[in-house]
């Protein structure tokens, strides 16, 4: 990148001072300033730039295949290239070391012992403790000193099966910093034409590599391959090859790769998490996810197959409300609209505004303003006076019909399948609107399950993507956090396994910062949404946990009651063998009734069996009797029961076919 930015050399600098004073004016272009500010985009070190591009692929992927309504089949693989290898495939040689004090990771003999001894001895307080069975903490033990410069590599590829691209494009679309096809006000994962663009400038920044894309549309009987870089200095694709190859299979979609410095140890957990998340909220895709290295045991294959093919409806562009347009929006739609007058311009480039609404605002806007004039023509102090009035004016909202939220099938699907809680309840609200952009609130709380720690997990999703950094500022976690009070509903905050998704889309998702990592606490419309969505699942899951805790007592109750069966048996036999005595001997007169009892005593007809089973079907039937006096009381009924099978397209995963019971949920 260096050798791109126009180099002001020493020697001028100091030969002629006045000259360098004028020339402090420097313009960046985006690729540049995005290449020095990477964090802003989530490409923060090595780590996070595996993590970041993988992301990126896989959005790209979604978007791509769901655009054509096909159901998603994505292949991501992140193969571990040693530097050796790394190496040979840029033809650079490696080389011995000959003056190692040189070296960042240089240790003298002495510090080289001290460090050993202290390994040793770290090693012997692990090995301690795990014999006492304490929890052992996973102490890093280094492999040197310091391991500064020892960098890792990967080469990423993410395939799909989707749209893929136009031969012609291709090089813009990778090559040119902000540039994109999302940029209209629809519903999509990617909005700021950047992200495979931020992998580019990674991998050129960390290995010197190009990216390879490979792409077809339905019915092209070619592949374009196109292999690129990307001229930072002038924001620029910078093709090394773009061609047309055969389509024996018919494909469509896309292959993306690149080799970019990474750091799988540390993001290994963020990135299986984030595909984990993924499919919970894409339970109708399938992603094939692999990491592959020369260390076998590190390997890992992940299959999560669809689960359903119901795929939430493809979102539709639609157009811009007038109360969400600022100046330069009205400009611009000025500027594009084929619109000739003023009238029409309003009725067409706007929701919400018909044809008397038009007039009406027409006429409220002044003496110069007139439904025939034409719109091209509009002064610049006319739009501001256009812009002050629907900033005024009273517009119906937005509707959420434009947007594709998960759809709470979905979200449960996908709850139950990665978590396999023991409760689940899901919620999903009606279209509400903030500046103007309509958005969708959908939760899911759900209780127990596997792998979910005590207390609560939160996993926010926005327009379908998870968001897995930056948890803290986030309006969802704060709300459950802080906002909901889980004892109301029988929630034990601390004690119990709760996971409380939250996913919202919109035309427009306010996003802290470019990264995409978190949506803010500061607009309360959201935070409103998102506070009754999770209380509606609370609602439910009340009514459930109730019932259960009920169910418990009851048995509780009931086994309580029978184990006094054998005492009370014992206890009510002897004293009947003892009246019986009394009964033959005739030492005492009872009644008739009791009397014929106790001969049936005597004469073994009533044995210590039959006061057994009577007493048990005693407590049987007080036991229902109360349970019955309860369910009238409340008109709690058992609910209907209906088993769900679910069968995966993928026959041969015996994992894939889920048995549910709507009632055990
Ligand atoms: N796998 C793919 N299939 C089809 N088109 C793709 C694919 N990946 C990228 N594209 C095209 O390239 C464009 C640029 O992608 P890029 O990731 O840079 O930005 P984006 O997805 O539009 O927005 P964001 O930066 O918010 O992710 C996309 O708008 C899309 O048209």
């Amino acid at each position: 990148m260096e050798s791109e930015s126009p180099v002001e050399t020493k020697k001028s600098k100091s030969k002629t001072p006045k000259k360098a004073k004028e020339s402090i004016l420097k313009q960046k272009s985006p690729a540049e300033f995005f290449a020095e500010n990477k964090n802003i985009a989530g490409f923060d070190n090595p780590g996070k730039c595996l993590y970041t591009t993988v992301r990126e692929f896989v959005e790209n992927a979604l978007d791509s295949a769901e655009s054509i309504s096909e159901l998603p089949m994505i292949e991501i693989t992140i193969e571990e290239i040693v530097k050796s290898k790394f190496n040979s495939m840029i033809g650079l040689v490696d080389r011995e070391r000959i003056d190692e004090a040189l070296y960042d990771d240089y240790e003298t003999a002495k510090a080289r012992e001290k460090r050993l001894a202290k390994e040793a001895r770290a090693q012997e307080i692990q090995a301690k403790n795990a014999a006492l069975g304490k929890k052992v903490k996973e102490h890093a033990i280094s492999k040197g000193a310091k391991s500064r410069g020892e960098a890792s590599f990967y080469r990423v590829t993410c395939k799909d099966n989707g749209r893929g691209m136009p031969h012609d494009d291709i090089p813009n679309m990778f090559g040119r910093v902000l540039s994109g096809t999302k940029y209209g006000l629809k519903q999509t994962r990617g909005k700021f034409g950047l992200g495979a663009k931020m992998a580019l400038i990674w991998s050129k920044m960390s290995t010197g590599l190009p990216i390879d894309i490979s792409s077809s549309m339905r019915g092209q009987n070619y592949i374009s391959f196109c292999r690129l870089d990307i001229d930072i200095h002038r924001n620029v694709p910078h093709i090394h090859l773009h061609e047309k190859r055969d389509n024996k299979n018919k494909w469509h979609g896309a292959e993306i790769q690149v080799v970019i410095e990474g750091n799988w140890t540390t993001y290994r957990s963020k990135i299986l998490h984030y595909m984990r998340q993924m499919a919970v909220i894409t339970p109708y895709a399938q992603f094939l996810f692999k990491f592959v290295s020369d260390t076998s045991d590190k390997n890992v294959t992940i299959k999560f197959a669809r689960r359903t093919d119901v795929m939430p409806p493809v979102p539709v562009e639609t157009k811009h409300h007038p109360s969400s347009v600022d100046i330069l929006l009205i400009k611009r739609l000025i500027a594009e609209t084929s619109k000739q007058n003023l009238l029409q311009f309003l009725q067409h480039e706007f929701v919400n505004i018909g044809k008397p609404l038009a007039e009406r605002l027409i006429g409220e806007m002044g003496p110069e303003f007139s439904p025939k004039m034409a719109v091209k023509s509009l002064t610049d102090q006319q739009i501001v006076r256009i812009h002050q009035l629907f900033r005024q004016a009273k517009f119906d909202d937005p509707s959420g019909d434009c947007l594709s939220p998960a759809g709470e099938y979905n979200l449960r699907l996908g709850i139950i399948k990665e978590l396999h809680p023991d409760m689940v309840a899901t919620y999903s609200g009606s279209a509400q609107v903030f500046e103007g952009h309509p958005f969708i609130v959908e939760a899911g709380v759900s209780v127990g399950g596997k792998d979910v720690k005590q207390g609560l997990n939160i996993f926010r999703f926005a327009n379908r993507i998870p968001l897995l950094f930056e948890q803290g500022g986030d309006v969802v976690t704060r709300t459950a956090l802080k906002r909901i009070s889980w004892n109301n509903y029988k929630i034990n905050q601390t004690q119990d396994k709760i996971g409380v998704f939250v996913s919202i889309v919109s035309t427009k998702i306010p996003f802290k910062g470019t990264g995409k990592e978190y949506i803010g606490d500061d607009i309360s419309e959201i935070a409103t949404a998102v506070k009754s969505a999770i209380q509606q699942c609370c609602i439910q899951l009340k009514s459930k946990i109730v019932k259960k805790m009920q169910a418990r007592e009851q048995q509780e109750r009931k086994r309580n009651l029978s184990k006094y069966i054998p005492d009370a048996t014992n206890a009510v036999y002897d004293v009947l063998k003892e009246m019986a005595k009394s009964n033959s001997s005739k030492k005492k007169r009872y009644e008739e009734g009791d009397a014929d009892i106790l001969r049936k005593v005597s004469d073994h007809l009533i044995t210590k069996e039959t006061l057994t089973e009577k007493l048990t079907q005693h407590v049987e039937k007080v036991d229902y009797e109360m349970a019955l006096e309860y369910a009238t009381q409340t008109g709690v009924r058992e609910e209907p029961r209906e088993d769900i099978y679910l069968q995966s397209l993928d026959d041969k995963d015996a994992e894939s076919v889920i048995c549910m019971n709507h009632d055990a949920l």
